[in-house]
């Protein structure tokens, strides 16, 4: 089964990006739609690099925080090399669907290569939600983590197909259908 869409997905830290791509799976339905997540195969590499349980650095846990920061400096030693490396790594083990939707797009440079190599069937999605809403949601600022490319690299990015808020649950339906919409599109 050959991808008809490919949603790259884009929002900071806790501006509800897993909790829209967790809602928009179920309405398109899971025979035909997957969630990619382009830090999964990261994680199992790190993980395998450095003997860790992957099983820990993927869930919410305080070890988790604990490596966040060396897996950024290590990833990017690598991306540095092949900025397509980790996108082609989730690709190559996703599920095959009509519909992915790569739920943590971070870098310029991964909307390139997704571009580069899917073209035409890439849409790319800007979720956004105040400071002051993400700070409700759990955000503590982490320096390394918040002020880092992973966090801030598409801030200035211009060229969004379509740009949604998420602060409440009228924006979380709003930016639902908005997204439908494009999928129906196709
Ligand atoms: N529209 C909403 N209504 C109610 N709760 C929401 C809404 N959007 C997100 N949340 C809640 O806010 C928290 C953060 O959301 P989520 O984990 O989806 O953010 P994220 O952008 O994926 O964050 P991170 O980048 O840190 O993984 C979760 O507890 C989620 O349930």
């Amino acid at each position: 089964m050959n991808n008809k869409i490919i949603l790259l997905i884009s929002g900071k830290r806790k501006s509800g990006k897993d909790y829209i791509c967790e809602k928009l799976k179920s309405l398109i339905g899971p025979d035909k739609c997957d969630i990619i997540r382009i830090s999964g195969p990261l994680k199992a590499i790190y993980a395998a690099d450095h003997g860790l349980q992957l099983e820990e650095l993927m869930s919410d846990s305080p070890y988790k925080e604990t490596y966040r920061l060396d897996m950024i400096k290590w990833s990017d030693e690598i991306r540095a090399k092949n900025p397509g490396y980790f996108c082609k790594a989730a690709c190559d083990n996703a599920f095959k669907k009509i519909v992915w939707i790569v739920s943590d797009v971070r870098r310029k440079s991964d909307i390139k290569w997704f571009k580069e190599t899917y073209g035409s069937i890439v849409r790319t999605i800007r979720i956004s939600a105040t400071d002051d809403v993400r700070r409700q949601r759990g955000l503590v600022f982490k320096t390394g983590v918040d002020d880092e490319e992973s966090e801030c690299g598409l801030d200035d990015y211009k060229e969004w197909d379509h740009q949604v808020s998420n602060n409440n649950e009228d924006d979380c339906q709003i930016a639902i259908n908005t997204i439908i919409s494009i999928v129906e599109k196709f």
